[in-house]
């Protein structure tokens, strides 16, 4: 399967959003990719529900809803509602994963888990079947533009393994700090979707830079 790219709109211009989501319309992104932060999880706040409603006004390509908060399961069905189709909940946020996984596939969303940087990925073990797209975080969560963490390499690596073992049909994604320099080790490594964000919207031509990473071969 091609990889996918998910341009991350927390690197949007935020005074021209619909157009920065008009552009990634036109390219050759597959995902959009929405980062929510409560600044209990994280210490810091991104989007709530009206901006992923006006996202989703725009958007002509899936969107990927990250949330980075507490409590994700009080909130899955009214993400959905404003326009989610991959719905990635945080490992460290779910004491009752199972069952948070469940509620997301019920509303029709995709089911994700987010895992940090410490988190190992062994932890996943016993839900890896029900699951349809495994971020891991390859920077520590809640900022962009953060320099990528090297370890992530080998956590790509081991999770390839979990999920050819269980026979799983999960995506790998990985999430922070990736360019077009660590973007064709992440692919050799086994990542199907690069989420990127500041690589994409910091350059001269974010379209050209999301075409860029996506003809990477793998
Ligand atoms: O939200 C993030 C961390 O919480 C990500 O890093 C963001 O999705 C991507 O941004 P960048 O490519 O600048 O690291």
């Amino acid at each position: 399967m091609p990889h996918l790219i998910a341009p991350s709109v927390l690197a949007a211009n935020f005074g021209q959003l619909d157009k920065d989501v008009e552009m990634l319309n036109h390219s050759t992104a597959d995902w959009i990719h929405v980062d929510v932060m409560d600044g209990r999880f994280v210490p810091n706040i991104s989007f709530g529900f009206p901006v992923l409603h006006a996202i989703n006004k725009v958007a002509q390509k899936p969107l990927d809803v990250h949330l980075m908060i507490e409590h994700p399961e009080l909130y899955i069905e009214q993400f959905r509602a404003g326009g989610a189709s991959v719905i990635t909940v945080h490992y460290e946020a779910c004491p009752h994963l199972h069952r948070t996984v469940e509620q997301i596939k019920a509303t029709g969303a995709q089911a994700g888990v987010a895992l940090n940087p410490h988190t190992p990925v062994a932890f996943l073990s016993e839900i890896i079947q029900d699951l349809d797209v495994v971020c891991l975080m390859s920077v520590n969560p809640g900022f962009g533009g953060q320099k990528f963490i090297a370890h992530t390499y080998h956590k790509i690596k081991e999770l390839k393994a979990l999920i050819e073992s269980k026979e799983s049909g999960c995506l790998i994604e990985i999430d922070g700090g990736v360019n077009q320099d660590n973007a064709p080790l992440l692919l050799a490594a086994g990542a199907d979707v690069l989420v990127a964000g500041s690589y994409v919207f910091n350059s001269q031509n974010p379209a050209q830079t999301i075409l860029d990473l996506k003809q990477i071969k793998k």
